[in-house]
C-alpha cells in the first residue's frame, strides 16, 4: 500500500461525462463463478453501443457494473479519464432505464418524472423546466397528470425514460427496455428511441438486448458477447464493430450465426486453391467456387466451414454449386421466399435460402445454390480467414 487513501472522485451532474473506457474488466460472482473477463472497450461520447449475446453471457452484469450497481471484480472502468470503480451509482452521472418500468403507481407521470429531482432538492422552477422539457421530447405533455395505470405500455416506458432525462445524465444505460412490449409496440418504441438519440447527439447510450433487429437498427457499434462457459474461458467479447461490419465481415462462426436472420448457413468443405482469392468446394457441392477472401499456401486442403447467408444464396443450374438439396419447407412471405432444405445429417442445421420475390412451388424439388465470391465467408477452426 502506498500513499494516503483518497476519497472516491465524485462526478457532478452537468459535467461532461461521456467517454467510457473499460480495461481488462472482469466479473466473478461469489469468488467462484467467472462471468466476464478481458473486457476492453473504448466508448466515445455520442455513441449508441449495443451489447448483444446469448442468454446468460453477462450483458446485464456488464451494464450493472458500469452503472455501479454491481462490483467490478477486476480491471478498471474510467469515465472521462477518471477511474470510477468505487464511485457510488448516484455520483457517476449515469441513468439506467430498466426493462420493468418500475414507476410509482400512486404518483402521476409528472410526480414520477420529478421524483429524483425533489430528492436532490432542486428548486421547483428547475424541476418544472426539466419535466416539461423531457415531456416534450417524449411526447408526454398531455399525460403529465395521469397515473401510470391509465397509460399504455409504450407510454409507461417513455415515462421511465423521462425519469432519466430530467436528471440530464451524460450516459444512459438501457437494459432490454422493450422486452415487455408486444411486437407492434416494440417497433414503434424502437423508432422513438432512435429519434430520441438523434435529438440528443451528445449523450452516450449503452443498450442491452437480445433482439438483433434492435441491435442492427439502433447501434452505432455492437459489442457481441459470448458466454465464457461456452468458449472454453477464452474471452467475453467476440467482436466489436458497426452493424454492417459485423454483418459483412464477422470474425467467427459465432458472430456470423448471431448476426443476421435466418442465421448464416455453414457448409463443411475444403480449400482447393489458395491465393488472393480462395477456391473452395463444399462436401455437398458439385464443383468448385470462389471466395473473395485471400488465403495462405498452408490453407491448402484445410477443412473449413463455408458461410453463405440465406439472402446471398442464388439458384444455379451450372455444374459448380455450393449446395444441392431437396426443398422440405417453403415459406412465402411476399417480398421473399424462404426455402428450407432437407438436412444432410440429422444433427446438421437446415440449409436455408432466402430468394427475392414470390417463387413458384419449390417443395420437393432439388435445387442447386451458389453465391457471389464477395459473399462467400470461410471459417477455419471457427475463425474467419479474414482476421489473421
Ligand atoms: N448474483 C449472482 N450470483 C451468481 N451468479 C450470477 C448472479 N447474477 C448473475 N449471475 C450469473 O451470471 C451470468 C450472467 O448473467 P446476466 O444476467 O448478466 O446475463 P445476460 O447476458 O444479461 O442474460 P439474459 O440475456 O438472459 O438476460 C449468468 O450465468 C447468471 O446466472
Amino acid at each position: 500500500m502506498s500513499g494516503p487513501l483518497q476519497a472516491p472522485a465524485k462526478i457532478r451532474e452537468g459535467e461532461t461525462v461521456a467517454n467510457l473506457k473499460l480495461t481488462d474488466v472482469a466479473k466473478v460472482y461469489g469468488g467462484q463463478v467467472e462471468v466476464l473477463k478481458d473486457i476492453n472497450l473504448d466508448i466515445q461520447q455520442g455513441e449508441l453501443i449495443v451489447f448483444v449475446g446469448p442468454s446468460g453471457c453477462g450483458k446485464s452484469t456488464l451494464l450493472r457494473m458500469i452503472a455501479g450497481l454491481e462490483k467490478i471484480s477486476g480491471g478498471t472502468l474510467e469515465i472521462d479519464g477518471q477511474v470510477v470503480n468505487d464511485v457510488p451509482p448516484s455520483e457517476r452521472g449515469i441513468a439506467m432505464v430498466f426493462q420493468s418500468y418500475a414507476l410509482y403507481p400512486h404518483m402521476t407521470v409528472r410526480e414520477n418524472m420529478q421524483f429524483a429531482l425533489k430528492i436532490a432538492k432542486k428548486s421547483q422552477a428547475e424541476i418544472d423546466a426539466a419535466v416539461s422539457h423531457a415531456a416534450e421530447k417524449l411526447q408526454l405533455t398531455e399525460y403529465l397528470d395521469r397515473l401510470p395505470k391509465a397509460l399504455s405500455g409504450g407510454q409507461r416506458q417513455r415515462v421511465a425514460i423521462g425519469r432519466s432525462i430530467v436528471r440530464d445524465p451524460k450516459v444512459y444505460l438501457f437494459d432490454e427496455p422493450l422486452s415487455n412490449l408486444d411486437a407492434a409496440l416494440r417497433v414503434a418504441t424502437r423508432i422513438e428511441i432512435a429519434q430520441l438519440k438523434e435529438q440528443m447527439p451528445e449523450s452516450t447510450m449503452i443498450y442491452v438486448t437480445h433482439d438483433q433487429v434492435e441491435a442492427m437498427t439502433l447501434a452505432s457499434r455492437i459489442v457481441v458477447l459470448d458466454a465464457l462457459k461456452d468458449n472454453g474461458h477464452k474471452y467475453s467479447i467476440a467482436q466489436v464493430g458497426t452493424p454492417l461490419e459485423l454483418y459483412e465481415t464477422p470474425n467467427s462462426e459465432f458472430v456470423a450465426r448471431f448476426i443476421g436472420s435466418p442465421a448464416m448457413n455453414l457448409l463443411p468443405g475444403e480449400i482447393v486453391a489458395t491465393g488472393e482469392t480462395t477456391t473452395v468446394k463444399t462436401d455437398a457441392g458439385g464443383g468448385t467456387f470462389v471466395s473473395a477472401i485471400p488465403s495462405k499456401a498452408d490453407d491448402m486442403g484445410a477443412k473449413v466451414n463455408i458461410g453463405i447467408r440465406p439472402e446471398d444464396a442464388v439458384e444455379t443450374e451450372g455444374p459448380d454449386y455450393a449446395f444441392a438439396g431437396q426443398v422440405e419447407v417453403e415459406e412465402r412471405l411476399g417480398e421473399v421466399t424462404l426455402l428450407y432444405f432437407k438436412r444432410v445429417t440429422p444433427e446438421a442445421d437446415p440449409v436455408i435460402a432466402k430468394l427475392p420475390g414470390i417463387h413458384p412451388n419449390h417443395r420437393g424439388q432439388r435445387i442447386q445454390l451458389t453465391a457471389d465470391p464477395s459473399k462467400v465467408h470461410i471459417f477455419r477452426n471457427g475463425m474467419s480467414l479474414l482476421y489473421r
